[in-house]
């Protein structure tokens, strides 16, 4: 036998545990790929997000059309959860991929990879962007299949993956039906609300009190059908999670498409605002790599890097 194990508590029991302290709020903020993951776990977050639309970007380079399957999302959420597994990671899980046997699938593998929470929502197959005209969604009662899916899968592996119910039917069905289908996916065992594309700071404050108690999550996509609610408006809304999708894809793009442009017509980076390698490196963890080598008895960076 080996030296004692100490298990540590799962990030997704973290996650419940802060999701459970009263008038808490959970501020994720989204990622999209390893270095951005490792940016926002640098300065420090209860949790991080794994935007659906942003990995489709990224990984696969697409618009969120439901073009990422369950294994691209499924590799990419495992790669981020695990940078840092102490900081629960909150993953985009669209659809779920399929009918029950698909969701169930989803769960599982989620919950395997160290995914702390992922949404289910209730759009069909082929959909899109929740800030996107034009959604088309299933009826209420496959929605409830698939909640009821994902929640005996969880219960089938043990887990304490929180699972959050998303319901995109706002935009064509109204805030009764929205309402109505959330309560169902909650009464049918999912954690926590998620009411896309909210239109008004009067329908965020009205759609936590009509779900009361179960906990609500607010998606703050700038620039969509939601007005600016910061995260200390949400607190005091009484949200008990609020993502920022984009809080890191946008500012990246801007500042990418400036840099390339000025490559491209200058010649030049702009290098000063640039870091040297080994900067970028210790981004990406570069310290406790060569720590883990020097433990380990390695020699290949012990003249340093
Ligand atoms: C939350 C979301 O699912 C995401 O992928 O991050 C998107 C964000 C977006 O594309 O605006 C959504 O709201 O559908």
């Amino acid at each position: 036998m080996g030296s004692t194990v100490h298990e540590r508590t799962s990030a997704a029991t973290k996650l419940r545990n802060l999701i459970a302290t009263p008038g808490k709020i959970i501020l994720a903020p989204g990622v999209y790929d390893g270095f951005s993951a490792r940016i926002a776990l640098g300065v420090g977050f209860d949790a991080i997000y794994m935007t659906g639309a942003g990995t489709s970007a990224s990984r696969i380079g697409h618009a969120d059309l439901g073009i990422a399957n369950l294994n691209d999302m499924r590799e990419h959420a495992e790669m981020i959860a695990n940078l840092d597994s102490a900081v629960p990671l909150i993953a985009d899980a669209d659809t779920g991929y399929g009918g029950p046997i698909m969701v169930t699938r989803t769960v599982q593998q989620y919950a395997r990879s160290g995914v702390a929470a992922l949404h289910i929502e209730d759009q069909v197959q082929t959909k899109r962007c929740g800030h996107l005209q034009g959604k088309q969604l299933v009826p209420a009662p496959d929605f409830l299949i698939r909640i009821r899916a994902a929640v005996a899968a969880r219960h089938a592996v043990s887990s304490g993956i929180v699972i959050i119910a998303r319901t995109d039917a706002l935009q064509s069905f109204g805030y009764d039906e929205a309402i109505s289908r959330l309560r169902m996916a909650l009464e049918a065992g999912a954690d926590v609300a998620f009411l896309e594309g909210i239109t008004s700071k009067e329908e965020a404050r009205r759609a936590v009190k009509d779900l009361a108690p179960w906990p609500v999550l607010l998606n703050m996509v700038e620039h969509g059908v939601t007005p600016n609610i910061s995260v200390h408006e949400a607190q005091e809304m009484g949200f008990r999670v609020v993502i920022f999708p984009f809080a890191g894809l946008a500012p990246a793009y801007k500042a990418m498409k400036e840099v390339y442009t000025r490559l491209k017509v200058e010649g030049v980076t702009g290098a000063e605002t640039l870091m040297t390698p080994k900067q970028l490196f210790e981004v990406s963890g570069l310290k406790d790599d060569l720590e883990i080598d020097a433990a380990a008895g390695g020699t290949a960076f012990s003249g340093g890097v």
